[in-house]
C-alpha cells in the first residue's frame, strides 16, 4: 500500500430533491487499501460508489481519482469545470463495481459476459478477450461454465461471475456494492472466499459496502461507518468493532451483531 490517495472526496455533497445524502463528505482511500463502508440504510454507502463509477453526478466538492479530478475536468488555467462525457469515460476504466444485483447481460453466455467489455471497450481481440476470459472464470472457481446462460447458475455463481466480469477491464480500483446481500444464505460463503482471494493474493484497491461484519472484520485494512451522509469514526477493523469511540458506532455494531 502507498501513501498517495488514489480515492478523494473533498467536501463532497450528493442531494436527491431536497435530501442532502452526502453533506461536505472527507474521505480517502490509499493506493492498493481495502476499505470496508457499513452503516444504516440511507447513509448514503452505495452513493459513494455510483459517484465513483460515474453512476450518479455530484452537487458540490470535488473527486479525485489517481490525482485526476473526477466530475471536474482542470482549464489551461488551472480552474475546474464540469467533466465533459469523454472525460468520464477515460476516468471511468480506472474503476470496475461489482453490484448487488449482479446485472450480468441475460443473453449471453457467461464467457461472452466477461469478453464484451474488453472487446468492445479496450479494442482487444476475441482471441484475447477469451484467453483474459477463461482465466478470470478460473480464478473465480468457474472454468466448466463459461457456455452457460445466467439463468442457468445459481446465484453465488452468478455474482462470482459479475466478479470476473469487473476484473476484465482491468480496473485499478474495485468497488463492490452489497455483492452478498442478494444471495440466499449458504451462497454467500463462496462469494465471500473469492473476493477475500483477491484482496488477499491482489494489490487492487477495493472499497466494500457491507452488512458482512464478520468478513469486513477479516478482509478490510480499515473500516468506515457512514452516519448521515458522513463518515461519523473509522479505524482499524480490530479497534472499530471491539472498541468503538463513539457511542453511535456501538448502537449500529450491537443491532446489527443482534441480528
Ligand atoms: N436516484 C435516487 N433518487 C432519489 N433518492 C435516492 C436516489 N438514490 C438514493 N436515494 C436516497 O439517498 C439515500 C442514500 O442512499 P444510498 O443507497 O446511498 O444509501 P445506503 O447507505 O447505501 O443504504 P442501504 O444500506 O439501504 O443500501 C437514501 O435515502 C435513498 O433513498
Amino acid at each position: 500500500m502507498s501513501d498517495e490517495p488514489i480515492i478523494k472526496f473533498d467536501k463532497v455533497v450528493k442531494r436527491f430533491g431536497d435530501l442532502t445524502v452526502l453533506n461536505e463528505l472527507d474521505f480517502e482511500v490509499k493506493k492498493g487499501e481495502k476499505v470496508s463502508i457499513i452503516g444504516p440504510s440511507g447513509s448514503g454507502k452505495s452513493t459513494v460508489l455510483r459517484i465513483l463509477m460515474t453512476l450518479e453526478d455530484i452537487n458540490g466538492g470535488v473527486v479525485t481519482v489517481g490525482g485526476e479530478p473526477l466530475w471536474h475536468e482542470k482549464g489551461p488555467d488551472g480552474s475546474l469545470a464540469p467533466a465533459s462525457e469523454t472525460h468520464l469515460r477515460k476516468m471511468r476504466t480506472q474503476l470496475g463495481m461489482v453490484f448487488q444485483q449482479f446485472n450480468l447481460f441475460p443473453h449471453m453466455t457467461v464467457l461472452r459476459n466477461i469478453t464484451e467489455a474488453p472487446v468492445q471497450v479496450l479494442g482487444l481481440s476475441k482471441q484475447e478477450a477469451k484467453q483474459r476470459g477463461e482465466e478470470l472464470l478460473e480464478l473465480v472457481g468457474l472454468a466448466d461454465q463459461a457456455q452457460k446462460y445466467p439463468h442457468q447458475l445459481s446465484g453465488g455463481q452468478q455474482q462470482r461471475v459479475g466478479i470476473a466480469r469487473a476484473l476484465a477491464m482491468r480496473p485499478n480500483i474495485l468497488l463492490f456494492d452489497e455483492p452478498t446481500s442478494a444471495l440466499d444464505p449458504e451462497l454467500v460463503g463462496e462469494v465471500l472466499n473469492v473476493i477475500g482471494k483477491l484482496a488477499e493474493e491482489h494489490d487492487l484497491t477495493m472499497l466494500l459496502v457491507t452488512h458482512e461484519m464478520r468478513f469486513a472484520r477479516e478482509v478490510s485494512d480499515r473500516v468506515c461507518f457512514f452516519d448521515q451522509g458522513r463518515i461519523r469514526e473509522e479505524g482499524a477493523p480490530e479497534d472499530l468493532f471491539t472498541d468503538p469511540n463513539e457511542e453511535r458506532t456501538r448502537e449500529f455494531l450491537q443491532a446489527v451483531l443482534d441480528n
